[in-house]
């Protein structure tokens, strides 16, 4: 019997991080795929395609372009399914190619096929060949998977999910998404973009919960403005598929209304997936939603096994996955390098318009009876801004301590927003203050600017002095 160090089931940026971690540090490692295709939900349903999809509608769309140079591009409406679909599989067959080379060089033994518990020490990889492997200790990396509710009469055509949207044949003239989450809004921008009449449903009055009320609520108006409706508080109860597919579903929303569309989304949450890997078998702990219970090492109740990534739940990020498979490592093999996961990183929503946050929300502010003031900068206000033609109405938000002006909270919304927030998170990290910041010299023009901006605005506001306010609209 084949034996190593370590087995990772699953090759998404957890698994393959840790697995490369381990071998780097001279351990025996061999990875599990299902698949044929390397990357799982990070490579090739999830992070990268939809991220792709979205710069793909952003060019074909001409969004940011319409207006600034005096001439609009052609809107994309015409453009085929071929065309969207093009640049997002260049991009995920390339990099299962990196993900598959990634591995190789690390002499990582790969092994095709599905891999289950025998007991806590062997696992059975069913595939093409079947055989039984040890390991030391193992790492379950088998990410997550859309969760189907009952109701939902998916039919992998008209009735789809965040996978099966991927495989669209034709765009449809309308789409109805279910869930105003990270997936919901994501995919309802890139439809919006491309001329598609979009709908969400949500069941709550708020999208993306999590993110700053004002910042959510400036997302709507910007969804609004790109025609997207959005329904809130409202649930669909009931699905009608006609048989000829030229005949819109009929979705009878909670409300009593009738939304007749070509197409309807899922993207009211995932659950991890761990069915047929055994874990009641071995006596491994399991919580809500099919995820996997661990420890802040992230060790299972069995000490040898360690799970990481999409199926421990929240944050449920590439991100943080990759993170969480290195810090394993850490503790498996003391390599001392990586502890523990951050507590401050950022979250970066790839919606037309971006978004991005890092630290807290004014509402967290609130609720923690932090004495707190902000600073906003409009992209509008700085001269990179002006340059692109800002179409977004896009803003920086601080958010400060007011006794000692140190940055608790950063949110922004507009362009490259996902990019924009990192000098935020070190501010936040580091507990740098405003006076920092204002004795910072930028490249000019940048859109880092907007940080500069947004500590005079929060001075301003402190001093309680304001001679002009923050995206102020001059007339032409
Ligand atoms: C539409 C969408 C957009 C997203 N966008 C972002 C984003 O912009 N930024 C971000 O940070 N995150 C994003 N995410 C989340 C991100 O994709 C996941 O958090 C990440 O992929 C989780 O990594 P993972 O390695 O835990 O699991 P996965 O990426 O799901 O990989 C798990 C792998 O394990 C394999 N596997 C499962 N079971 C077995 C088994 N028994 N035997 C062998 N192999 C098995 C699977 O085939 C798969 O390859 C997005 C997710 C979705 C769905
Ligand atoms: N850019 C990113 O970082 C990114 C992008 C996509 C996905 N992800 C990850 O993927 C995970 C899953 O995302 P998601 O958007 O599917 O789930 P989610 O849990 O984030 O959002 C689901 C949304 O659907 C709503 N909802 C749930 N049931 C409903 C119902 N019956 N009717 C109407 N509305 C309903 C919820 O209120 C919520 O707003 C997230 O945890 C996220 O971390 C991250």
């Amino acid at each position: 019997m084949k034996k190593f160090d370590l087995i990772v089931i699953g090759s998404g940026p957890a698994g393959e991080k840790a697995a490369a971690k381990a071998a780097y540090f001279g351990y025996k490692v061999a990875l599990i795929e299902k698949e044929l295709k390397y990357g799982g939900a990070g490579v090739q349903t999830g992070t990268l395609p939809s991220k792709t999809l979205k710069e793909t509608a952003l060019y074909l769309s001409g969004i940011y372009q319409k207006g600034v140079f005096g001439v609009d591009k052609e809107v994309g409406r015409e453009t085929g399914v071929h065309d969207f679909l093009y640049r997002k599989n260049v991009v995920t067959n390339h990099m299962h190619k990196t993900v598959g080379h990634n591995l190789e060089k690390h002499g990582i033994q790969v092994f095709e096929g599905y891999g289950s518990f025998q007991d806590q020490n062997h696992i059975k990889i069913s595939g093409a060949i079947e055989e039984i492997i040890y390991g030391k200790f193992i790492l379950v990396a088998t990410g997550s998977y859309p969760y189907h509710p009952e109701n939902i009469p998916f039919d992998n055509k008209r009735i789809l999910d965040s996978d099966t949207v991927l495989n669209i044949k034709h765009f449809p003239k309308s789409i109805c998404v279910l869930g105003a989450g990270v997936i919901g809004c994501e995919y309802a921008t890139i439809f919006g973009a491309m001329g598609v009449k979009t709908f969400i449903v949500n069941d709550r009055n708020k999208i993306l919960g999590f993110l700053d009320a004002e910042v959510s609520e400036s997302l709507v108006d910007q969804m609004r403005k790109n025609d997207i409706k959005i329904l809130f508080n409202n649930s669909i109860v009931d699905y009608e598929i006609p048989e000829d597919d030229e005949k819109p579903l009929r979705l009878t929303l909670k409300s009593g209304e009738i939304l007749n569309v070509d197409m309807f989304l899922f993207a009211a949450g995932r659950s991890g997936r761990i069915k047929g890997l055994n874990c009641d078998r071995i006596g491994l702990k399991t919580g809500k939603r099919e995820t996997i219970l661990v420890n802040d090492k992230f060790q299972t109740n069995i000490p040898n096994i360690y799970a990481v990534g999409d199926v421990i739940g929240f944050p449920a990020l590439a991100s943080t996955s990759m993170e969480q498979g290195r810090i394993a490592i850490t503790h498996m093999f003391d390599t001392a390098d990586l502890p523990s996961l951050t507590d401050v990183f950022p979250y970066g929503i790839y919606t037309v318009p971006e978004v991005s946050m890092v630290g807290i929300t004014e509402e967290q502010a609130i609720a923690q009876k932090i004495e707190y003031s902000v600073g906003y900068s409009f992209f509008r206000d700085t001269a990179r801004g002006m340059i692109m033609g800002d179409t977004d109405n896009g803003y920086l938000k601080l958010i400060f301590d007011r006794n000692t002006k140190v940055i608790l909270g950063v949110h922004i919304i507009g362009y490259i927003a996902t990019e924009l927030i990192h000098y935020g998170m070190e501010l936040v990290r580091e507990k740098k203050t405003l006076d920092n910041i204002i004795s910072t010299v930028f490249n000019y023009p940048t859109l880092h600017n907007l940080y500069k901006y947004a500590s005079y605005d929060g001075l301003g506001n402190l001093a309680g002095k304001k001679i002009k306010k923050a995206g102020e609209l001059i007339k032409e």
